[in-house]
């Protein structure tokens, strides 16, 4: 396994098996376990109208006002969809298969595929399922780069196509994730120059670093008192999301409260993560999202998280900053923020605080 600030950081924060271990969701078909039901506020709102509640804006590649578009979208929302990516609509269809193959396997058989206390990649829990005291009704499976090891417990004959499309997809993902980063950077005022160190010429040890997550959220006997994914806001720079077709997903904003993000065929979400947050000073949102379950639909998704090289700064750009907007975060590489957010988790950010940390010396 090749050192990057995922693994390093994950194995310093090793996870208790307890919140690994994901439960046997078919033999609970009928009744939510008290190890899995959750008291939710009453924010959460009732299955809201489709046609009517306000959510992200879509936004179209090709459009000529891109950058404006995306600028308000991230200011806004810090989340948006959007169309005309690229990607094909014949991957999409086979990674959803791959997926749900993969999720549809008796738990005896995932759990050979496990996620070591100290890894992040394999079969389990929610990475956040540590900070509460209910589980989530869902499941992952974590991979980076190839995931040949993994895929072959799961398949001992029988792993290679599974195998193909996670990676064709990482490729894809990866070059329309630094185009939508561009598109982000220049919506700023930013050049390329201005960022050469997110794209190094060199390779090596100065990659970016990626983290693709397939999600499953299974029906569930009671959807009202079970959490599918827990309020959270990513740790990356930018996330990459493929929702199929099933609801669930929604994203927090100031004055509504949680708006749906509806899935639409063939489209991509893309949110804003925290480290784009820092290096916008703020401007751009690094929203909060949760996922919410079903009785009747299995919903899966698969999330691509984007990150810098592993010895990179990430501090506000000098392009956002001036005297009446200070720089708000103090720089961290991607393995301490990881750090910082296995430790305080939502909270991460006030560790990071210019101000906080001028008043802890
Ligand atoms: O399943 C989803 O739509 C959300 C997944 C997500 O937020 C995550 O993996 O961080
Ligand atoms: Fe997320």
């Amino acid at each position: 396994m090749m050192n990057s600030s995922i693994s390093e950081s994950f194995k310093s924060h090793p996870v208790q098996l307890n919140r690994i271990i994901p439960l046997d969701f078919k033999a609970h078909a009928i009744k939510l376990p008290d190890s899995h039901t959750w008291t939710l506020s009453t924010d959460n709102p009732p299955p809201v109208d489709p046609f009517t509640s306000e959510s992200v804006p879509v936004i179209d590649l090709d459009d000529p006002n891109v950058e404006s578009l995306t600028r308000h979208a991230c200011e806004q929302w810090g989340m948006f969809q959007v169309t005309n990516h690229g990607i094909r609509i014949d991957l999409l269809i086979e990674l959803e298969f791959q997926t749900r193959r993969l999720f549809s396997l008796p738990l005896e058989q995932k759990l050979h595929a496990v996620r070591s206390p100290e890894d992040f990649a394999g079969y389990g829990l929610p990475r956040i399922s540590t900070f509460f005291p209910k589980l989530m009704w869902s499941e992952g499976f974590s991979i980076m780069g190839s995931q040949v090891e993994h895929a072959s417990k799961l398949w001992p004959n029988d792993h290679t196509k599974f195998c193909d499309v996670m990676e064709e997809y990482e490729r894809e993902m990866k070059d329309l994730t630094e185009r939508i980063l561009g598109l982000m950077l220049r919506s700023l005022g930013l050049t390329s120059e201005d960022v050469k160190w997110l794209k190094p010429k060199d390779g090596g040890s100065r990659r970016s670093e990626a983290l693709l997550h397939l999600n499953s959220y299974p029906v569930c006997p009671d959807p009202s008192h079970a959490m599918g994914l827990a309020p959270h806001t990513d740790s990356s720079l930018l996330t990459l999301l493929y929702q199929s077709c099933t609801n669930g997903l929604q994203v927090h904003k100031e004055n509504i409260g949680w708006a749906p993000v509806h899935p639409i065929a063939g489209a991509l979400v893309v949110n804003v993560g925290d480290l784009m947050h820092i290096l916008s000073n703020g401007r751009f949102k690094s929203p909060m999202h949760q996922v919410l379950l079903t009785k009747s639909c299995h919903r899966i998704s698969m999330a691509y998280f984007y990150g810098p090289p592993v010895d990179v700064k990430i501090s506000p750009l000098m392009n956002m900053i001036d005297h009446k907007h200070p720089a708000l975060y103090r720089p961290v590489t991607w393995k301490e923020y990881l750090d910082a957010k296995a430790m305080h988790f939502n909270q991460a950010f006030e560790f990071i605080r210019n101000d906080v940390h001028i008043s802890n010396k």
